[in-house]
């Protein structure tokens, strides 16, 4: 199995450059079904298992997709006989996948999504898509396990959002590209992973106005042609190592972090005493002796990313003093504190919020990620531990940092990915003897 083995105790110091957001390049991949003239072109592309399983998605209805790693761009064709159906397979592997069903919609008047299923986080229905696309005039039956949806033609509609979901911002604002008439999407995300996808299909020829903003509007068009551009950065990627930086006493700079999307963490790292210095192309990072304490609350954005939440309950963790975390945004979100305890965290939880006794001395031990963020925390509290952690189930962790190990060696952390067979873990005179040797 897998590991990733941290040796806590080292500074963090160097630059580290961030990839582009996973969670903008998934809907804008599945936004490429739109164009039925040309080739996409997309640039500054995360290598990540998810963007796998997209691109995955997509050439099983019949979309030409070809992903070069090394240069990080994908060039899509959907020219040809664009299919309806995105199977379980792949639904099941990553619940965004359930995006494409917008515009499967608008281009074929049809589609047929596996329903994605809760996760290790929450229960993630798909409600408000649904009710979205009928209010513009889908006709919807859920059938053995999958969504199908119907409109010969979509129209117009007023739709006000429950909650303002991400998912269900991207899928409505994609099925109603081709609508007749306009779409008005209120209580929209804001998160800037929907300006960025607003802003693609934009130069794709689409009336897409307010993204960003509470409301967007949509007008119809006839027709969407493929274009050329560039993902914007993973703010989440970059939040990952401000917590990183800011646990070790460090002094990081952050390449392409753009601090405006990450406004709600840098207040609260400011908070705790961190020096968060914005320039040009980046930030830079740097950690106190000691963070002091903090009260956070996760929240749609412009709020508290529930992204970052796992990763903030460690500096919190390592405060003075205790703190509280309030998860308001999924209702499972606290599986990796369970792990904690283990490295012998000290909290509380109460229902949606955790106490946080602060001052933890982390102790190295074996522990499994729930989830993407929950493997990044883990290993976040191993850089601050005594001795050796073990982070497991790294599947997780691939989903959303790409070579995460290399990039926190590279600030000087001590971070092996290590395959070790069951009943034969490396003792710590090996485990010695490979960290000297690095
Ligand atoms: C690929 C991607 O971009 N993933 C992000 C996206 O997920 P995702 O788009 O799935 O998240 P949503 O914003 O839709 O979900 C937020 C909350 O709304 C609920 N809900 C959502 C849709 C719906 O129809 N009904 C409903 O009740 C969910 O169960 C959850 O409790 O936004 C989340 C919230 O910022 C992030 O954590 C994820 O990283
Ligand atoms: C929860 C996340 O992603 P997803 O919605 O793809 O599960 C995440 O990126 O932290």
């Amino acid at each position: 199995m897998e590991k990733m083995i941290v040796r806590g105790g080292n500074r963090l110091v160097g630059t580290v450059k961030v990839d582009g957001a996973k969670n903008a390049v998934l809907p804008i991949v599945a936004a490429t079904i739109l164009a039925s003239k040309g080739k996409t072109i997309l640039k500054n592309v995360p290598v990540l298992s998810d963007v796998y399983t997209i691109n995955n998605v997509l050439r099983n209805i019949n979309i030409d997709v070809d992903f070069n790693e090394t240069e990080r761009t994908i060039e899509l064709d959907a020219t040809g006989d664009v299919s309806w159906e995105a199977p379980f397979e792949y639904v099941s592997k990553m619940r965004a996948s359930i995006v494409v069903m917008g515009p499967l919609l608008a281009r074929l008047g049809k589609a047929k999504v596996a329903l994605p299923g809760g996760c290790a986080i929450g229960t993630r229905p798909i409600d408000l898509h649904l009710k979205g696309f009928e209010a513009m005039g889908a006709k919807i039956k859920i059938e053995n396990g999958f969504v199908e949806a119907y409109a010969e033609k979509l129209h117009g509609a007023r739709i006000y959002l429950d909650f303002p979901s991400v998912g269900a911002t991207q899928n409505l604002m994609m099925g109603a590209v081709f609508a007749e008439g306009t779409t008005t999407l209120e209580n929209a995300a804001r998160e800037p992973e929907i300006v960025d996808l607003a802003n693609f299909l934009n130069r794709m020829g689409a009336r897409v106005y307010g993204a960003g903003t509470e409301t967007i509007r949509i007008e119809g068009v006839k027709e969407l042609e493929a274009v050329t551009h560039s993902i914007i950065p993973d703010r989440i990627e970059a939040g990952t190592f401000m917590v990183a930086a800011a646990v070790t006493n460090g002094d990081v700079f952050i390449e392409d972090a753009i601090a405006e999307h990450n406004k709600p963490l840098v207040s609260k790292l400011k908070e705790m005493g961190v020096i968060i210095k914005e320039k040009e192309n980046g930030v830079q990072v740097i950690g106190p002796k000691h963070l002091k304490s903090t009260d956070v609350k996760t929240m749609p954005h412009p709020g508290f990313p529930t992204d970052m939440q796992a990763q903030m309950t460690i500096a919190q963790l390592v405060s003075q003093g205790t703190s509280t975390m309030t998860e308001t945004v999924f209702e499972n979100r606290f599986m990796h504190l369970e792990e904690l305890r283990r490295m012998n965290a000290n909290f509380k939880i109460e229902g949606q919020t955790v106490l946080l006794y602060g001052n933890s001395e982390f102790q190295g031990a074996e522990v499994a990620a729930s989830d993407l963020r929950a493997a990044a925390a883990l290993i976040i509290a191993g850089l601050v531990s005594n001795g050796y952690t073990r982070v497991t189930n790294l599947n997780h962790l691939d989903r959303g940092y790409y070579e995460f190990d290399l990039k926190l060696r590279k600030l000087g952390a001590e971070i092996e990915r290590v395959s070790e067979k069951e009943g034969n873990t490396l003792s710590v005179k090996e485990l010695d003897a490979l960290f000297l040797t690095k």
